[in-house]
């Protein structure tokens, strides 16, 4: 575990394989912490750097009052890789982690040499349905609106299982000013220019039953950038790295051997 000083906000980060190895840099989604890697992590090839961190407002990161910028959170990252030295990275990016990895790919070409769009969009949702979602946090916390989200994460059979507890638990223990910031980050947020203009390897991947970000979004996101692929992972809601780690760090795997990230 690390934390890094990043102009006064702290960030707990994880910096784990080979140092010298290919960076591979994983953002998580509003609501999730690093946990959100955990099963997909160990299933990497060797030899990778891999880094994982929890963006402003989420796990033990520092939590600053709301509401937030999609600038700062692509500034949050950009900073932490600066900090680490991290240059031509794999930068992989789930829901709001998606449209910050693709913030960062348009502003850092030396910084990111590839991009996985998971479960994201280069818009999501729209400001009305954000400004509501802001307003539920504001009164009722996220418990208010956690089995709606619920919901959405995952599939019906994955909600039957007694891991799913456990992801309930990491979301409503989000600080709700954190939840809330980002969501005014999200809906601000448009990347249909910028990410039309990016020049990179690029893979898309969706889960059949994502009610957040649905397959659809995705494939219309990582076409805008040519030469992308595109993969559906079947039985899976918004978080497959978590419903179905294998088959994740299968496609995974095979976008990182395909672009010679080693
Ligand atoms: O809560 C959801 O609907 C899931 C989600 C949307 C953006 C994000 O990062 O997570």
């Amino acid at each position: 575990m690390h934390v890094a000083d990043l102009k006064g906000l702290k960030v707990h980060y994880t910096d784990e394989g080979d140092p010298n190895g290919a960076p591979i840099v994983f953002v998580n989604s509003l609501g999730t912490d690093l946990r959100l890697w955990d099963k997909v992590v160990p299933l990497l090839p060797a030899g990778l750097r891999i880094i994982r961190y929890d963006k402003r407002g989420h796990g033990l990161s520092g939590v600053t009052p709301g509401p937030y910028k999609m600038g700062t959170l692509v500034g949050d990252l950009e900073r932490l890789l600066d900090h680490l030295g991290v240059r031509d990275c794999l930068l992989v990016g789930l829901s709001i982690g998606g449209m910050i990895a693709q913030g960062l790919a348009v502003k850092r070409m030396d910084m990111v040499r590839a991009v996985v769009l998971s479960n994201t969009g280069a818009k999501i949702g729209t400001a009305d349905m954000w400004a509501d979602r802001i307003a539920a946090v504001k009164t009722g916390g996220i418990e208010a609106l956690a089995d709606a989200i619920m919901e959405r994460w995952f599939s019906a059979s994955f909600r039957e299982t007694e891991e799913f507890h456990a992801w309930r638990n990491m979301l409503v223990r989000q600080p709700p000013e954190g939840y809330a910031g980002c969501s005014a980050a999200i809906a601000g947020t448009d990347f249909y220019t910028p990410t039309s203009g990016l020049r990179l390897p690029a893979l898309g991947i969706a889960g059949s039953e994502d009610g957040s970000t649905p397959p659809d979004l995705v494939r219309e996101t990582v076409d805008l950038i040519p030469g992308s692929k595109f993969a559906l992972i079947r039985g899976a809601g918004h978080l497959p790295c978590v419903e179905k780690p294998g088959e994740y760090a299968r496609i995974l795997n095979g976008f990182i051997a395909e672009t010679g990230h080693a």
